[in-house]
C-alpha cells in the first residue's frame, strides 16, 4: 500500500501547471479505435488511471508509441478482438471506470464487443443505464451475464435514431456519440451531457471526417459515416485539478499562480471558490491565488446560508464538492454542502472532523461546515483515502494541519494527481511518499 506522510503548516509559492484532464484522457484514448489510421494525442497525463488504459489499448492490438513526454502516437489498425476472451482483459478492463468507453467505439467498428463491470471509484451506486439503453436504441442486443459479470453486446448494424437519455451521464454520452458516428443515418441524443469533455471528444472525431453538430449543448445530431480518418489533439488542462489547487492554496494561506488554466474552459469553477471568499486574478491564462490570512463564505442575496451543490455540466462538478467542503472548514462563515449525484463521497468528513473541523454530517448528501476562520489549525493524523477526490481534499487538510499525518491508501490520489508529492514539494510542501 502507497501512502503519503506529511508535515503541515507550509507556506505554498511558485507556478504551479495542471496536467492533461483525467476525464477527458479517458474518452478520447478510446477514441483511438474508431480508426484504423494514426491518432496523436498531445497533454496525456502520466497518471495510474490513463496508464491503465493504455496498457490496455496496447493489450487490445493498438500500436502504442510515445513520441515525448506527455505525447504518443495509436494506431488501432489490426484490433485482435479475441483478446476480449481472455482473463487479462477482464482483469484490466475491470480496473478502471474509463474502461467501458472502448465499448462505443468497439461496436461502431466491429458490430460487438463485451466488457466486465468496471472499476473506479466506490462512491454510491454508479449504475450503466445510460450506456445500454442508448446502444439498444442504436439497435444493439445488450445481455448481462451474471455468471461471469459481463455484459455482452451484439450490434452488427447500427442505425441512426432520436434518443432521450436517461439521464445526462457523461461515460455514458461519450460511449453512445462514438457508436453513433459509424452507424448508418442520423443519430440525435437529447439530454446529453455536455462537460468540456464531452465537447473535446466531438471536436476530435468532427475532425476525424464525423459530422457531429450542438456540440457544447445537450441536443447532439450525428450523421453518421463510412470511417473515420487520423488526426492529432490536445488535451485540456485537468479542470479538477486547478479547482483542487485553488483550495489547497486557500487553505495553506500560499501564494500560487496555476499556469494556462485554459479559463474560458471552467465553467462557473472559479466562481464558486470566489463565493468561499477566494480571491482570484487572472493574468492572462494563469490563475493567481494571493496568500490570504483570512476568507469569508458569501451568504445568498437574501442573507441566507450559502449552499454549494453539484449539477451535470455547466452545473458544479461533484469531482470538486470534496475540495470545496475542506477549503470551507477554515473559512469565516458556514456552507450547506450538497452532494446531489452520489450517495457515498462525503463519509470522508468523519476523518475532517478528527483533525479538529467542524462538520455536521446531515445525511449522506448533505454536509454543514461551519468554518474555523483559522482561530484553531486542523490537526494531523493518520487516515485512509477512500477515493481520489476525497484523497485530495484529505491531502489539502494534512496540509494545513498542525503536526504529521498519515494517507494511506493513496493509490487512489495517483489515479487521477500526476506527481503530486514532487510537484508540491517543488512549491514548499513537506510530503514523503512511503511505498
Ligand atoms: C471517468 C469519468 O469521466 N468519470 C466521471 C463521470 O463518471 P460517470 O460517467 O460514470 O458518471 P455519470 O455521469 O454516469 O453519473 C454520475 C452520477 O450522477 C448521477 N446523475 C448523473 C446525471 C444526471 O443528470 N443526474 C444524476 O443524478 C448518476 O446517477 C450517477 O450516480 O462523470 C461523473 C459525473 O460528473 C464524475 O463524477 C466522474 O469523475
Ligand atoms: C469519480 C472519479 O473518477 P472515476 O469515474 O474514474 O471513478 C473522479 O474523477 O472524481
Amino acid at each position: 500500500m502507497l501512502s503519503f506522510k506529511i508535515q503541515g503548516g507550509n507556506r505554498l509559492r511558485g507556478e504551479i501547471i495542471p496536467q492533461g484532464a483525467k476525464n477527458e484522457a479517458l474518452q478520447i484514448l478510446c477514441a483511438v479505435l474508431l480508426t484504423a489510421e494514426p491518432v496523436i494525442i498531445h497533454n496525456v497525463p502520466d497518471i495510474r488511471d490513463v496508464n491503465k488504459l493504455i496498457e490496455l489499448l496496447a493489450s487490445m492490438g493498438v500500436k502504442v508509441e510515445k513520441l515525448k513526454e506527455s505525447s504518443y502516437r495509436f494506431e488501432a489498425s489490426n484490433i485482435d478482438m479475441q483478446y476480449l476472451e481472455s482473463p487479462a482483459y477482464k482483469e484490466k478492463a475491470a480496473a478502471l471506470r474509463g474502461s467501458i468507453m472502448v465499448l462505443g467505439p468497439l461496436l461502431a467498428r466491429f458490430g460487438k464487443s463485451k466488457i466486465p463491470k468496471p472499476g473506479g471509484d466506490k462512491i454510491g451506486r454508479r449504475r450503466l443505464d445510460t450506456h445500454f439503453l442508448g446502444f439498444e436504441k442504436l439497435g444493439a442486443k445488450f445481455v448481462y451475464d451474471s455468471q461471469d459479470s459481463f455484459y455482452h453486446i451484439d450490434a452488427s448494424n447500427l442505425k441512426g435514431t432520436y434518443m432521450l437519455l436517461d439521464e445526462a451521464s457523461v461515460t455514458g454520452t461519450a460511449n453512445v456519440i462514438m457508436a453513433a458516428v459509424l452507424a448508418k443515418g442520423t443519430t440525435t441524443i437529447y439530454n446529453a451531457a455536455c462537460e468540456p469533455y464531452i465537447q473535446q471528444l466531438c471536436k476530435m472525431i468532427n475532425r476525424m471526417g464525423g459530422k457531429i453538430s450542438g456540440i457544447g449543448s445537450n441536443l447532439l445530431t450525428i450523421e453518421g459515416v463510412e470511417a473515420l480518418k487520423g488526426t492529432e489533439h490536445t488535451m485540456l488542462p485537468d479542470m479538477i485539478e486547478i479547482g483542487s489547487f485553488i483550495g489547497l492554496a486557500a487553505m495553506t494561506q500560499s501564494e500560487i499562480t496555476i499556469k494556462n488554466a485554459r479559463i474560458d474552459q471552467l465553467g462557473m469553477i472559479p466562481e464558486v471558490f470566489r463565493k468561499l471568499g477566494i480571491a482570484l486574478e487572472y493574468r492572462g491564462d494563469d490563475i493567481y491565488i494571493p496568500a490570504q490570512e483570512h476568507y469569508e463564505i458569501e451568504t445568498f442575496i437574501d442573507g441566507s446560508i450559502l449552499t454549494v451543490a453539484d449539477a451535470p455540466w455547466p452545473g458544479f462538478t461533484p469531482d470538486l464538492i470534496s475540495i470545496i467542503l475542506v477549503t470551507a472548514t477554515q473559512a469565516k462563515g458556514s456552507v450547506l454542502i450538497h452532494q446531489k449525484m452520489f450517495e457515498s463521497r462525503l463519509f470522508f468528513v468523519d476523518k475532517l472532523i478528527d483533525m479538529g473541523a467542524q462538520i455536521i454530517l446531515c445525511d449522506p448528501h448533505r454536509a454543514n461546515v461551519i468554518g474555523l476562520n483559522r482561530a484553531v489549525p486542523l490537526r494531523g493524523i493518520q487516515m485512509t483515502s477512500p477515493d481520489i477526490r476525497a484523497g485530495v481534499s484529505l491531502l489539502i487538510a494534512a496540509l494545513s494541519a498542525k503536526g504529521t499525518s498519515i494517507i494511506d491508501n493513496a493509490e487512489q490520489i495517483d489515479r487521477g494527481y500526476q506527481h503530486i508529492d514532487t510537484r508540491l514539494q517543488k512549491l514548499g510542501a513537506s510530503i514523503e511518499r512511503l511505498q
